[in-house]
Order: C-alpha cells, then structure tokens, then sequence
C-alpha cells in the first residue's frame, strides 16, 4: 500500500525529475507541446498509462501548454505512485 512519503524522501525523489517540482502536497510539471493537436494526443497517452495503474494526475490544458499534478488523493500527500506516475509523463513527453 502506498505510504505518504517524507519530506526528506519528496526532495531526493525529485533530484531525478529535473521537470517537476513541489506544490504543497502535489508534484507537478508543466509541458509546452508543439500544437494543441500534440498536447491532446500527449494527455491520451497519459490517460492511457494512468488507467492501466488506476492512479490519475490532474490535468490542466491551455491551448499547447499541459500542467500535470500528481498527489495521492486517498492519502492526501506525494506517494511512490505519484513519483512513478512522474517519470512515465516524462518518459511520455519525451516521445514528442
Ligand atoms: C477506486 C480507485 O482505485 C481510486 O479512486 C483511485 C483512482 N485514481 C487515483 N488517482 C490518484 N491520483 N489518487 C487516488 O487516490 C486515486 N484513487
């Protein structure tokens, strides 16, 4: 079961998500895609790849620009799901 990581475990986890950074007790990234077709197929992948491990970001579309927000809402904090859900998005992103 995920537990609430510590503050400690939060900072060392993001040495290794350059593109994401602390915002309370969510981890977030922004991603600029070419075009608002690119940015669509971006969140369908990212739809696809949070289904398939039942653990969602919150997604805020603004024309190119894509903001992904990772917390644990059952938890109410960052967790391992939301540190391993990070790098798939960047994994993703990078495709483009
Ligand atoms: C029932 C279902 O497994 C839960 O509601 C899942 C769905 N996706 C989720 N996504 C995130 N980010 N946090 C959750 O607590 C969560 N819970």
């Amino acid at each position: 079961m995920a537990e609430l990581l510590s503050d400690t475990e939060v900072d060392e986890a993001l040495r290794s998500l350059p593109h994401w950074q602390r915002a309370g007790d969510s981890i977030t990234r922004t991603v600029k895609c070419p075009t608002f077709p690119a940015a669509i197929a971006l969140v369908d992948r990212v739809a696809v790849a949070a289904e398939s491990r039942d653990h969602h970001p919150d997604i805020d579309i603004r024309w190119r620009t894509l903001t992904f927000i990772c917390a644990t809402h059952f938890k109410g904090g960052i967790t391992e799901l939301d540190v391993s859900l990070a790098r798939e998005i960047d994994r993703l992103a990078a495709e483009d």
